[in-house]
């Protein structure tokens, strides 16, 4: 019974913090709102279940990483208020890995809603 609440917990600490990025980072809300509209177009366009799945692992990796990225932010904050070369190269470094999966992902929508939108436009340019 213990291990079940002590397992309830964590899974609610792990949820107020994704609540508590998504209330306090911009950008967080920002990919958020990006999500909400790539699966709003999925939905639209009737996307395969394939590239669906490739579009939920860019979602969750970006999340993931900007969710890192704001634990690390604190972290060093915390442990370095004043400035220091280390401190930057920790910031620098985690800031560089949400950019390489939001260009991953920018790359995914860009092959996976592409031609479905080029379809829907030539169609529409043709009447
Ligand atoms: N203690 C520090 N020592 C050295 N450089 C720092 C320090 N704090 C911040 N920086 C530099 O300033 C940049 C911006 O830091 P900041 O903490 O404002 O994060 P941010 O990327 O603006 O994120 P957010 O807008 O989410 O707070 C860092 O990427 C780093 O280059």
């Amino acid at each position: 019974m213990k291990e079940w609440r002590r397992l309830v917990s964590s899974f609610s600490y792990a949820l107020q913090g994704i609540v508590q990025t998504v209330k306090t980072q911009r950008n967080m809300q920002i990919h958020v709102a990006f999500a909400v509209l790539a699966l709003a177009a999925a939905w639209w366009l009737r996307i395969p279940r394939g590239d669906v799945l490739l579009v939920f692992f860019s979602i969750a990796l970006v999340w993931a990483l900007e969710l890192v990225n704001t634990a690390l932010e604190a972290a060093v904050d915390l442990s370095s208020p004043e400035w220091h070369a280390k401190a930057k190269t920790a910031k620098d470094a985690c800031a560089g890995a949400v950019l390489v999966a939001a260009v991953l992902s920018v790359v995914i929508g860009v092959a996976v809603f592409g031609p479905p939108l080029w379809g829907k436009l030539t169609v529409w340019l043709a009447v």
